[in-house]
This record gives C-alpha cells, structure tokens and sequence, in this order.
C-alpha cells in the first residue's frame, strides 16, 4: 500500500513500517475518517471530564458494574453497561475467584496490573483486604519476573520514564504527568533490579510495585503517587539485543554524564512539587545509591530503601528476636554475606542503636559487626582498596576467603544473607552457625526467592528446628519434625510504606536517621506473644494499615521533635491523624 503520510508519531518514516502491518485505516480508510490527517496535522483533543464511555475508561473513576441507576442516568453510561448492579465485595468476590484459577504467578500479575488499569479502587480493595495473598504477586517475587519480561508483558505505560532524550526537557516531562500534587516519588535507573542484575527501563516494574504498596499498606493515596524510570541505558547485553526491549539500546551513561541527569531531574522535581515530595531511590547500583543520597540528602527530602528501609526493617527484626534468642542487641555478633546498600546499611544502623542503648561510640558498637563480600572477610588489610562504604567495617583480622570459615573465625550469633545470590547459606554454613547457637537468628533476605541464600526448609532442616528464620520474599510454613514453622518474611515493606506516610503527615522536609530508628522501634513493637509462639519475629501483613497508622505516627512524632516538620499544629493524636488521612478504596457516590 503506497502512503503519503510523512511522519508518524514518534518521529520515525512510515516507510520503516512493514507495510503489511497497516491494516485498513489511515488514508484509504473507508470511513474517510482518517483523510483529514493526510497532509495536516491534528491535535489529540481529550475530554477533561468523564462520563459516558470514556468514564468506563477512566481507572480513577470506573466502577464497572457497581454504578448505581442513578449514576447511570446521569453520567450518560445507560446502554454502555449489562443492566446488572453488583457490590464492590461481589466484585472482588469474582476477581478474587478469577486471580486463584490462574497457575502461573505471572498471569495472576498481569490480572492485577490490568485491573489496576482499568479499575483502580478496585484493585487497592483486592490488595488491602488479600494483603497476605497478593502481596507475592504484585511485589517480590513476582515482580522480579515481571520486570525480566516487562517487554513482552508491557501493554499500557505506567509512571514516567525519563531518558538521556529527555535532558534539558526534564522540568517538562515532569510537567506531562496528569498528576499536579504528588506525595512519594519512587525512582529506580533499574541497574540493580532486586537480585537480578541490570535490567534497564524495565525495572519499572518496582516503582510501580512499591507505590501500589505505599497506597495498600500505607494509605497514600495513588494519584499523590508517582513512579518514575531514569533510563540511561544498559548494560545487559540480552536486552540490548532484545527487538522488544522497550528502553534506550545503549550501554549506560556514567560519570559526568550520569550526574548532570540526575541533578537536572532532581531539580527539576523539587521545582515542580516543592520541599515536601519525598523521593525514594530503589534499586540503583551502589555505586551510585551512596553518593546520591549523600548529595542530595542535606538539600531534598529523599529516602534510600534499599539502604535506610532495609535497615530499618532488619533492626526491627533483631530486636523482636532478642526475646527468642535472649540478650540485648549488644550481646550479639553479627555476620553479614553481601556488603553493598543493604548489608553495610543495616550493619549502620544497628550499630547506631547499639551505640544509642550503651553509650559506646559508634566506632566501638561496628567491632561487633563483620561483613563478608565477594573477596572475603571485609578486613583491615584490604582497606585501601574498598569502596568507602566498606571501610568502616575492616576490623583487625586475619583474611578469611569464604563464608563457612568467616563463621567458623567469628562465631557469629546472627546470620544476615544480603548478597543478591541463591543457595550460599549452604548446609554447612547453616549447620556451623547452628553447631555455635543453641537458636541463631538466620535472615536471608536476598530478592526473588531464587536468589535467596537459604529456603526456609534448608534453614529449618540443617539447624534441626533451631533457626530463627526470616526472608526478603515469602515462604510457606514448613513442618519439620512434627513442628510446623512459620518463616517470617524481613522486607522493606514493612517499613516504608508507614514511614512515607509519617513524612507525608508531617510535612517533613528532611529524613534523619532517627526517624528510621523510630519506624525500627514502632515495627517491633507489633510483634505479640502469639507471633513469637509460632517463632515469628515480625507481625503479619494482615494487619499492616494499623502497623503503618503506628509507623507513621512515630515518624512523624520523631519528625516533629527534631524540628523537621512543617505541617502546623502538630495534631495531638498522631495515630488517629494518620488513619484519618489513608486512602481507602471503597467506591465513591457520584452525583
Ligand atoms: N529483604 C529486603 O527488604 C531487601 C533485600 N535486598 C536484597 O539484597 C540483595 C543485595 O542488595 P544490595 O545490597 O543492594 O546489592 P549490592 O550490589 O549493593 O551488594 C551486594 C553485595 O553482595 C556481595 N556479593 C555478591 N556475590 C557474592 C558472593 N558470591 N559471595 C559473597 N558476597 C557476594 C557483593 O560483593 P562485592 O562488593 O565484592 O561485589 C556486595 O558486597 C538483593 O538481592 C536485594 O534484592 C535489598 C534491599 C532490601
Ligand atoms: C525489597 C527490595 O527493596 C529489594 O530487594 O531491592
Ligand atoms: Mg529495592
């Protein structure tokens, strides 16, 4: 078929098409309806309100079959829907039934992601009230193997993405989102997906993942939301050589190049939101992540999870489990297996609290605190050559290769896996660490559950029912001996969702690390006799919008007390305050 048509959309020559591809439509369209756009050009007019089909349409706003009589007279729907009115939780009843019926996690994702697209109360309603059920599904692990196929699975775009095309044009771009007063940003350049390495402009697949839980769990309300790609290329020679891949095909900017990116869309953000938008970074690699909450956390309200959440989450998981394993935190020796954002981050931050409850400088509380990395025992004699954030934690020690002797040498009483690699928590590590605790405390918390450093069976099993156990993604209960146990799961979602929601109560401008602290003591808080009989050292997620009412309110407490927060008077009751302001998903009446 011949065109004349010049130019399509995205700049490129219809003639790059494969013109066999353009079925009916365009300028021989029958209709005639396309005709005027053979030589001119045309402006995609929208309606700014919905009703009618459009409304149907409209995730914000649709109700599927919920819109009442009344709603359908007078939003123009009559005609457009089945002549059936059904309840929201008959809704869920349904989609409920639907997501069970699929096999594989990733069409139970797809589900989701489509009913987010199309109905989005209705998705947070399935999310809040199946917390346990889909949390798995939306979050780790599945949205590791989202992210892996984000490509073939992408059908409408969510969030932002911003590229090395954008720089210059950033204040702009920022400006095309629909969305005037944005809360919580969520910004990944996707190089450390979870465990799973670079995967470019498709790790947007965990901006969008956290939000949905900053709205489920923490109650921010979706549209203050808004995830955001930096797409400065890939190194991941398989995408690059992807025909689906839908980011930028080049290897990735770095240096100079990099940070003039980053610091124009910092800018520009603050420009857009003002002071009070809080930025999450996630999962960047650590060679950034460090120097970019350096830089900007003195200038910007930012929020590093995968350093700060995790810490804060893991502190609250060690102190939950000193009534299982007995002792103060000070009493214990800890070795970590990965000494990058989230090992040496946590590793801070117990080492912070330690030296708050005794006094001791924090110089001296890090003695007890021993790292392991891809070259062995962080120890003194490799200190000039470790990344800066390593070198606290080079003690005086003899090198030690590899991890089973790293805990042989250091007799650890708790275990921490933060490698980002499966299966190294190996039989005899696990049975060294239990041959030297009556009940160590064993956090594997590397993402997906492949790359997990131990299952939970593995850990139940080589340390005959001993372990204390936690992961970064869930696993089911194991029976062991008769027993059945109960792995906790250690994941920065217990954390920042509540501690979003206390910076946003609080109009805080700045994030100190006693606000962490205080989301570490709140989460800790709200583990009770009963978790701790099943050998839980954290709360389950069914009642995590309560948890989070409580984070938040300590965050914003502490927020308050250091003069960080803006939002004046400070109400009295910061619990009853926090409930009061999240999102809840049940249907609005529509005049
Ligand atoms: N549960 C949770 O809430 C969270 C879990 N995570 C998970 O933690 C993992 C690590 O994340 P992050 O800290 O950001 O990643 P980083 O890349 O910053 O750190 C990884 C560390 O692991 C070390 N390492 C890699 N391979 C080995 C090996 N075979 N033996 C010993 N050490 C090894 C690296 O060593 P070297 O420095 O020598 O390269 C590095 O120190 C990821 O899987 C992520 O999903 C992260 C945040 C939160
Ligand atoms: C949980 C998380 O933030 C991570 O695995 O990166
Ligand atoms: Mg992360």
């Amino acid at each position: 078929m011949e065109s004349t048509l010049k130019e399509i959309g995205d700049g490129g020559s219809v003639l790059d098409l494969d013109p066999k591809g353009t079925v009916g439509g365009g300028v021989e369209d029958i209709y005639g309806e396309d005709c005027a756009t053979e030589e001119q050009l045309v402006t995609p007019w929208t309606f700014s309100v919905a009703s009618g089909y459009s409304l149907l349409r409209d995730p914000h706003h649709n109700k599927g079959l919920a819109f009442t009589e009344k709603e359908r007279d007078a939003h123009y729907l009559r005609g457009l829907l089945p002549p059936s009115i059904v309840t929201q939780q008959l809704q869920e009843k349904k989609l409920m039934q639907n997501i069970r019926q699929y096999q594989l996690p990733l069409q139970k994702f797809i589900a989701m992601m489509e009913l987010q697209e199309r109905n989005e109360r209705l998705f947070y309603k399935l999310l809040i009230d199946n917390v346990e059920e889909l949390l798995p599904v939306v979050y780790t692990p599945t949205v590791g193997e989202a992210c892996q196929k984000y490509g073939s699975i992408f059908r409408r775009p969510q969030g932002l993405y911003i590229s090395l095309k954008e720089k210059g044009k950033i204040l702009e771009v920022l400006k095309n989102w629909p969305q005037r007063s944005i809360q919580v940003i969520v910004v990944t350049d996707g190089e450390r997906i979870l465990g799973l390495g670079d995967l470019g402009c498709q790790g947007m697949g965990i901006p969008v993942g956290k939000l949905s839980l900053y709205t489920a769990l923490g109650g921010v309300r979706p549209s203050a939301c808004l995830p955001i790609t930096i797409d400065v290329g890939t190194n991941n020679e398989k995408l690059l050589n992807d025909e689906f891949y839908i980011g930028l095909k080049q290897r990735r900017a770095t240096g100079e190049e990099y940070y003039e990116l980053l610091h124009e869309f910092m800018t520009a953000v603050k420009q857009n939101y003002g002071e009070k938008v809080l930025i999450q970074f996630e999962d960047f690699a650590n060679h950034n992540a460090f120097e970019l909450l350096a830089k900007y956390r003195t200038t910007h309200l930012v929020f590093n999870d995968d350093i700060q959440g995790t810490a804060s989450v893991v502190l609250a998981g060690a102190v939950s489990a000193l009534k299982l394993i007995g002792g103060t935190l000070a009493d214990h020796t800890f070795l970590f297996l990965g000494a990058g954002e989230a090992g040496t981050g946590i590793a801070e931050l117990i080492a912070l609290e330690v030296s708050k409850q005794t006094k001791a400088p924090v110089e001296e509380t890090r003695k007890k605190i021993w790292l392991v990395d891809s070259k062995g025992l962080i120890v003194h004699s490799r200190k000039d050559s470790l990344q800066h954030f390593k070198k606290p934690w080079a003690h005086e020690h003899e090198p030690v290769k590899d991890l089973l002797s790293a805990v042989k040498a250091i007799k650890p009483t708790v275990l921490i896996g933060s490698s980002g690699v499966g299966r190294t928590f190996t039989k005899e590590v696990i049975e060294a660490v239990s041959a030297i605790n009556e009940k160590p405390l064993i956090m594997a918390l590397s993402n997906p559950t492949s790359q997990s450093e131990c299952t939970a069976e593995e850990a139940y099993t080589w340390s005959e029912g001993r372990a204390i156990f936690a992961s970064g993604s869930p696993f089911d209960p194991f029976e062991y001996n008769g027993k059945t146990f109960v792995p906790g799961q250690s994941n920065n979602a217990y954390i920042f969702p509540g501690f979003g929601l206390g910076v946003v109560i609080s109009g805080a401008i700045r994030v100190h690390d006693d606000m962490l602290l205080a989301a570490s003591e709140a989460l800790a808080a709200e583990v009770s006799d009963e978790n701790y009989e099943k050998g839980l050292i954290y709360p389950p997620f069914t009642n995590i919008r309560k948890i989070s009412a409580n984070i938040a309110a300590k965050v914003a407490a502490k927020a308050y007390e250091l003069g960080l927060a803006t939002r004046l008077p400070r109400p009295a009751d910061l619990v009853k305050y926090a409930e009061s302001c999240m999102y809840s998903p049940i249907y609005r009446t529509y005049r």
